[in-house]
């Protein structure tokens, strides 16, 4: 929208765009010339933005937090669009002179190829009401990607993250989203996963909003439909093409730690406190994290066989 946009990035993600254009498909996105970007490899920059805006992974968090407090002006403020629940709370105590706003992306984006993100579902940006935020939203509206503002993001994130439950799946799969949810056997896994996450958040009192074309609650039963029918129903709904990958699935295949912390582990300390059993969604953490500890991470679990070892 004609704003000044700096990427504070590392040399390795640099190299992999090359010169540009940064292609961005999906969506509204366009061809966008990287002249028009400001692309920086140190936090230095920080220092000369009105506006933080936070896209890495929960667990580079600690460290971002760090460049923070040392290079940005102090009462800049910080839009936080990690998933999960806890990273805005987070920011918010380790950075008390910075306003952190809550943003929510409820949509895929893969790497497509060196120089081109593609956005491969649909959804629409969710963001805290705040004087900032809604001034972003005015400058983002003509670009077709508007943002939605929200009074309250918390019961967003706690819905989000139900979607979220199912990268540990498709992680151990290997599979992309689109291709994995084709097959009954793995949507069974992920209604069982939902149903026992929805159970946590009844006995712990959760307060959460759908996300999405329609409620976690029918949705466990609709995962259970038939291929045919499902396929022609929900996952059309979903507007995912065959590229989708969950971002979990993307860090596994790449040998890199996952969120699993942030999002499984989340409803694991749910349901500890609400003294609710939660075997399958612990059984996925424990698999994961067992496949981020071993020399090649394993991918391409069939249905059956992650059936079996969730006791499922
Ligand atoms: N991908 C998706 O479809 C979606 C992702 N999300 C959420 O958005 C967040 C970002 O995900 P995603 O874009 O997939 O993550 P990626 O891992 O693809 O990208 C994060 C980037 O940030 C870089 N980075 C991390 N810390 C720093 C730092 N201190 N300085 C400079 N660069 C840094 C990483 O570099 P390096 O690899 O070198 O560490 C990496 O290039 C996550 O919380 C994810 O769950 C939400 C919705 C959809
Ligand atoms: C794919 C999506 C949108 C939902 O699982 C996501 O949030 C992720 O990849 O982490």
């Amino acid at each position: 929208a004609g704003g000044r946009i700096g990427l504070i990035g590392r040399d390795a993600t640099w190299a992999q765009i090359g010169a540009g254009p940064l292609r961005l498909t999906g969506g509204t996105a366009a061809d966008t010339d990287l002249s028009l970007l400001d692309l920086h490899d140190s936090p230095e920059a920080l220092s000369e933005a009105d506006l933080i805006v936070l896209t890495l992974k929960s667990i580079g968090l600690e460290r971002a937090i760090e460049e923070i407090r040392a290079y940005a002006a102090e009462g800049t403020p910080i839009l936080c669009l990690l998933n999960g629940v806890s990273a805005v709370e987070q920011l918010g105590a380790a950075l008390p002179a910075h306003p952190v706003i809550a943003g929510m992306v409820p949509f895929n984006v893969v790497w497509a190829s060196g120089n081109h993100l593609h956005r491969s579902s649909a959804g629409q940006l969710k963001l805290e009401r705040t004087p900032v935020s809604t001034a972003l939203a005015e400058i983002i509206a003509p670009t077709g990607a508007p943002a939605e503002l929200q009074d309250a993001l918390k019961p967003i994130q706690y819905g989000k993250l139900l979607l979220n439950l199912i990268n540990p799946i498709n992680a151990l799969s290997g599979l992309p989203l689109h291709a994995m949810l084709c097959q009954s056997g793995y949507r069974r896994i992920y209604a069982a996963t939902l149903r026992e996450a929805l159970r946590v958040y009844d006995e712990a009192g959760v307060t959460w909003q759908t996300v999405g074309p329609l409620s976690p609650r029918l949705v466990q039963w609709l995962l259970r439909l038939p291929d045919a029918l499902f396929n022609r129903t929900l996952l059309r709904l979903q507007k995912l093409d065959p590229a989708s990958m969950t971002s979990m699935a993307v860090d596994l295949a790449a040998g890199r730690p996952t969120e699993i912390d942030a999002i499984t582990g989340e409803i694991l300390r749910l349901a500890a406190a609400a003294d609710c059993p939660a075997p399958i969604n612990s059984a996925l953490y424990d698999l994961i994290k067992a496949q981020e500890a071993a020399p090649t991470p394993q991918q391409g679990h069939s249905a059956a066989a992650l059936a079996q070892l969730l006791r499922l």
